[in-house]
């Protein structure tokens, strides 16, 4: 059968259609349209938002199976020509023009009939209708900003002095500054965001991808599974022999460290990682997560996929957004709102407690982080949160067969029927929950001290991983303890290898680092955690130069106390 030919479209005509509310994206060079499959779609629909008028090539690839990736092919409308300059997504703030607002018969920017062009010669990136990004007022010049990073700098202190009329927009001009800094020093660090720049690395991206699959390192270790096994066994084992003996912590501390250990192979299962199969692994992940831990798994694959997409956003990334408690970037500090929860992360009087000791109290909030995450999982599972429809519609009902059972053997067989007072009780639930800790620590080490800063829409998705995640240094023997995590950059590269190949993975990883002259953070345990202090300790400070600034402007311009400055 003749492979089917799709109408060349033109940037100008994609751009209407996104303007009209339709969810496209292109993938090797295709027009997707994915509005019919959304509801279906068991990685849910902020994913792909973030991917409109976007090329998501490489997201796609790196976060689906090749029978979806085959999938996807229905759902084309047509085609590009040249190198695909992304749009902001919507959800991200960009602005689409309809094809009516140039008058009727689709006019394209340069007077032509769009529907012409479609069947014609358009090239994807031969127009400009990008919008100017929530960050970068002119993301346009992004590339050129690495050569000239002073200019950020000063057209940042200029909107500090235009506005410093009041508190808030001194406040505001602050944070903005602080931005543009942040943004000038990833520009100097990092390759620039030129087209050819990016190209190149995207490009030998794709090489170490095929070098990656060409190597077997997608093919499990099911013996290094068995040894996990073996381990989540003995900790299991202990954890009751202990509770049958009455050393009720021992056991706790036991069953926390069970727990600690189940999360990554969890992770694994979340990613297709194992057998690379969507239910069978979807289903060792609920076994694992729902019925012995506790918490959704559905709940955390919404949350952690978009992670994936746009890792280390201040409004876009789940992740990071922990206000009123933490915030690791001062963007935080000015009531951004989350595209994920939708609704505004107010920097409240709360907050602005929080934030000034968040250095302090940052362990001591992570270890009862597991709290937090069965709130979260109810709020997923009972309100409905997930997929009701597509692939994935039965999870829910297996995940809350998963919990009842989890409260079944913990909340009513260990803490009512086994142990005898209340104290007990009270000591065994804390010592269990405080105990899978490090798993907390682990997954904020990977992000909380790289860069949160935006690079605006043309940064290819290797570069911007690299950017915002590090990699923990830890010799082949600690593995087990850290499951995987210590090897978040690689991992965010390709979250679908399986967990015992990373370490091999991350050889040629650093080979492409060097080639393409992306710097890999590569860093100790405790220095990473050093780092991450660091991190709180700066965002801490910032909320208190922040905090005086509207304080000073707030005392001067009261005319009662004006005459004292
Ligand atoms: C028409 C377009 C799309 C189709 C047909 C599609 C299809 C699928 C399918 C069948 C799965 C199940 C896992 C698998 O078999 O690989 C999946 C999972 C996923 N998709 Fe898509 N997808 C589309 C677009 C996207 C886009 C643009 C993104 C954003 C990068 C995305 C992100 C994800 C994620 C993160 C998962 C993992 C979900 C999980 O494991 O629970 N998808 N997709």
């Amino acid at each position: 059968m003749a492979a089917r030919t799709y109408p060349l479209m033109s940037r100008r005509e994609i751009e209407g259609l996104i303007a009209e509310g339709r969810m496209i994206f292109i993938l090797d060079q295709y027009v997707i349209k994915a509005d019919a499959w959304a509801p279906y779609h068991p990685g849910g629909d902020k994913a792909i938002r973030h991917m409109i008028g976007r090329d998501a090539t490489d997201e796609v690839t790196a976060l689906h199976s090749a029978e979806a990736r085959e999938r996807m092919n229905r759902y084309r409308i047509g085609r590009v020509d040249g190198r695909w300059t992304n749009f902001i997504p919507p959800i991200q703030g960009g602005k689409f023009r309809p094809l009516s607002e140039t008058g009727p018969g689709h006019v394209c920017e340069n007077g032509t009939d769009c529907s012409i062009i479609a069947s014609s010669t358009a090239s994807s990136s031969d127009s400009e209708s990008r919008p100017p990004s929530p960050v970068f007022d002119d993301g346009a010049d992004v590339p050129l900003r690495k050569r000239h990073a002073p200019a950020a700098l000063s057209s940042a202190a200029s909107v500090s002095s235009a506005s410093s009329a009041e508190p808030e927009h001194e406040g505001m001009s602050f944070l903005n500054t602080l931005t543009h800094e942040k943004i000038a020093l990833d520009l100097e660090k990092y390759p620039p965001i030129d087209a050819a720049t990016q190209e190149n690395i995207v490009s030998k991206y794709r090489a170490l991808h095929q070098r990656v699959k060409d190597e077997g390192l997608y093919r499990c270790n099911y013996w290094a599974y068995a040894v996990e096994c073996c381990r989540y066994g003995l900790l299991a084992a202990a954890a009751f022999l202990f509770l049958r003996w009455g050393w009720y912590a021992t056991s706790a501390a036991f069953l926390g460290a069970f727990w600690h250990q189940l999360v990554f192979t969890a992770h694994d299962a979340g990613h297709m990682g194992i057998t690379h199969d969507f239910h069978t692994d979807s289903v060792i992940g609920i076994i694992i997560a729902d019925f012995c831990g506790g918490l959704s798994l559905g709940w955390w694959k919404q949350n952690h996929n978009v992670h994936h997409v746009v890792t280390n956003s201040p409004e876009h990334d789940p992740d990071i957004e922990h206000m009123p408690f933490m915030a690791v970037s001062h963007r935080l500090l000015q009531s951004l709102r989350s595209t994920y929860y939708d609704h505004v992360m107010e920097y409240d009087a709360v907050a602005k407690v929080a934030i000034r000791v968040q250095q302090y109290s940052y362990y001591i909030l992570l270890s009862f982080g597991r709290l937090n995450l069965y709130r979260l999982s109810w709020a997923y599972l009972f309100l409905g949160q997930g997929p009701r429809k597509g692939p994935a519609w039965w999870h829910r009902y297996l995940e809350i067969t998963g919990q009842l059972f989890f409260w079944a053997w913990f909340g009513y067989g260990i803490l009512y029927k086994t142990l005898p007072t209340n104290w007990d009780r009270f000591v065994f639930f804390v010592i269990s929950h405080v105990v899978p800790m490090p798993v907390h620590a682990q997954i904020c080490l990977s992000h909380f001290a790289m860069s949160t800063a935006d690079l605006g829409p043309h940064e290819s998705f290797p570069q911007k991983m690299l950017r915002t995640t590090m990699d923990i240094d830890c010799p082949t023997w600690l593995d087990f303890f850290h499951g995987g995590l210590q090897f978040q950059v690689i991992h965010h590269l390709f979250p679908r290898i399986p967990r015992h190949n990373l370490r091999r993975t991350q050889k040629l990883v650093q080979d492409f680092c060097n080639e393409v002259g992306i710097p890999y953070a590569l860093y100790g345990f405790v220095d990473g955690n050093k780092m991450v202090v660091g991190t709180l300790a700066e965002v801490s400070r910032q909320a208190a130069i922040l905090a005086k600034c509207q304080q000073v402007i707030a005392t001067s311009a009261d005319p009662l106390h004006g005459h004292s400055h």
